[in-house]
């Protein structure tokens, strides 16, 4: 017989989104009923942005050591410990793991059971080990994604990594081949060449291509600059295991053609791998939730939601991942803070997908937010154009980080409508561009704070004040101070 819960919030999943909500919704007094099948803090802390950020961290500091020289200090190759950079990202995770525990979590007042659930009708979830049957007023699935296995043949007869597994190497991999290339791809594609890897990433269309074409391109010619091999526009035919299982024991090799205009194949080559990492896209956590018994609509892309985040069932929201939408953790714990406003305040706040953030952390980092050109320029009838390069701007110059720069969109008033900035440090310079899409605020205003010095985020000022270059030419502005002149 199992137990029956009655909750005031049921969440299933404690990720990103799941633990936001729950948190806040405690905070509040509600009664909240938190399910978790597997790692508390899912994807974010355990496989995806902690661990992928503390190896980008490593491989930063070993490649400061091979530039070195251009600061006066003998360049070194660094030394790789490969079992200490694992332990270095586990320790990471560790570091962060208390404020996702069970502990923690009980400690705000949310009941946490271990297990997986799915529901069992339109207002109730059962736990898999058939121990608890939950009735809530309202549920939030917050299942988030996994890794997307593309239908290559032979793929299923090779030890593939991915999110879930690449992190856990102790040995470095001598060729590690990524199958895609977006944003895992090129992250883990650079940290693994810094930390001294050969790397090629095969990738069907273009690399980072959701990317404005101008930004991505100051990436691409970086990852080739160190050595990376890219091929892209590219179909991978098969993949035949290793033939040596005992040297390359995750060995394989990828048999692909060029694709040619007309999707037609061209030219074969083959590439032989130590690791593959496949990074071909996401899948929504969607299967064994027994969606239909709740009466939720869903398709390949994920559950389908409406602005507030509610479902096609007026009790059951989703959000982050498994929403389908932009995947990103600050996206899930936004998704977070839209659904408790609706189910405590019943306030109806709507998502704007136009305000959120993106940073792909390579070196330089990519960073985007609001409209891109080509967008701006399909919606609006006169767009405005603003850029301003790191070579201009003396902190670069003194770190020697002067490749990359910023480009802003307005309207023909000067309204911001994006931003994007390819850079050093252009996730942190983002930040400010975020809230100035946010706000809708003008360009004007940018001119017309005050910006420490010597900053990276300067650009964002001169690229503002570049829309007024002409001001003091202009012959008007000249008579005015003619007559203030006169006036004495
Ligand atoms: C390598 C990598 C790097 C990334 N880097 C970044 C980054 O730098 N910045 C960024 O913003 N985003 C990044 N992301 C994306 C980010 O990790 C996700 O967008 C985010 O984790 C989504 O949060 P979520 O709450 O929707 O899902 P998750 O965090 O995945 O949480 C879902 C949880 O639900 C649990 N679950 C699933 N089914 C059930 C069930 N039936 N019952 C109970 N529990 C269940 C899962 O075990 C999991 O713990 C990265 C992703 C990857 C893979
Ligand atoms: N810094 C960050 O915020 C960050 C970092 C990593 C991941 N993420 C999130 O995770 C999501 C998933 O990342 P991703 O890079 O796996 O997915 P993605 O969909 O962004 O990129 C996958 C790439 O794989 C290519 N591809 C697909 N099938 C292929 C095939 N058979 N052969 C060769 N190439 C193929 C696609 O053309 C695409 O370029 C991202 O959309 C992002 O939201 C965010």
């Amino acid at each position: 017989m199992s137990e029956q819960i009655k909750t005031d919030i049921c969440v299933i999943g404690a990720g990103s989104g799941g633990l936001t909500v729950a948190a806040a919704a405690a905070a509040f007094g509600e009664d909240v009923v938190l399910l978790e099948k597997g790692q508390m803090g899912g994807d974010c802390l355990n496989t995806g942005c902690v661990p992928s950020k503390a190896l980008i961290a490593a491989a930063h500091h070993a490649e400061n050591m091979r530039q070195a020289n251009l600061f006066g200090i003998s360049s070194v190759e660094p030394r790789v410990d490969f079992q200490a950079v694992h332990d270095h990202v586990h320790s990471v995770i560790g570091a962060i793991a208390p404020n996702d525990s069970v502990e923690r979590f009980e400690g705000l007042g949310v009941r946490v059971i271990q297990q997986a659930g799915h529901f069992t009708d339109k207002r109730t979830v059962a736990t898999a080990d058939g121990q608890y049957e939950i009735k809530a007023r309202s549920f939030v699935i917050a299942t988030g994604s996994s890794a997307a296995v593309p239908p290559v043949e032979g793929i299923e007869r090779i030890p593939y990594f991915t999110n879930e597994t690449i992190f856990s190497l102790t040995k470095r991999p001598r060729h590690l081949v990524i199958i895609g290339g977006g944003p895992i791809g090129v992250e883990l594609a650079q940290a693994h060449r810094r930390l001294g890897a050969e790397v090629t990433i095969l990738e069907a269309y273009g690399i980072l291509s959701r990317e404005d074409p101008e930004l991505s391109s100051v990436v691409i010619d970086q990852l080739k600059r160190e050595g990376i091999t890219l091929h892209e526009g590219v179909t991978i035919d098969r993949i035949e295991p290793a033939e040596d299982k005992d040297a390359t024991p995750y060995g394989a090799t990828l048999h692909f053609s060029h694709t040619l205009d007309g999707g037609v194949a061209g030219d074969a080559d083959f590439v032989e791998a130590t690791h593959v990492l496949v990074a071909t896209g996401r899948r929504a956590n969607v299967s064994d939730l027994g969606l239909e018994a709740a009466g939720v609509s869903y398709s390949e892309r994920g559950i389908a939601v409406k602005p507030t985040m509610k479902t096609s069932n007026r009790r059951v929201y989703a959000i982050g991942d498994v929403a389908g939408g932009m995947q990103f953790t600050h996206v899930a714990g936004y998704h977070a803070g839209l659904v408790v406003r609706n189910i405590l305040f019943k306030l109806g706040a709507k998502e704007n997908t136009h305000i959120v953030p993106r940073v792909t952390f390579t070196a330089p980092e990519l960073a985007h937010v609001g409209y891109s050109e080509a967008e701006a320029r399909q919606k609006f009838r006169q767009v405005r154009i603003l850029r301003w390069p790191f070579g201009e701007n003396d902190r670069a110059q003194a770190e020697r980080e002067t490749a990359g720069f910023i480009k802003i969109i307005t309207n023909k008033k000067g309204v911001v409508l994006g931003a994007s900035v390819v850079g050093k440090n252009a996730g942190e310079i983002i930040n400010m561009w975020a809230l100035i899409v946010s706000q809708k605020m003008n360009i004007k205003a940018i001119t017309g704070y005050v910006s420490p010095y010597p900053t990276l985020s300067e650009v964002g000022r001169r690229a503002a004040i570049s829309a007024y270059a002409d001001l003091p030419s202009k012959p008007g502005i000249r008579k005015i101070i003619s007559f203030l002149k006169f006036l004495g």
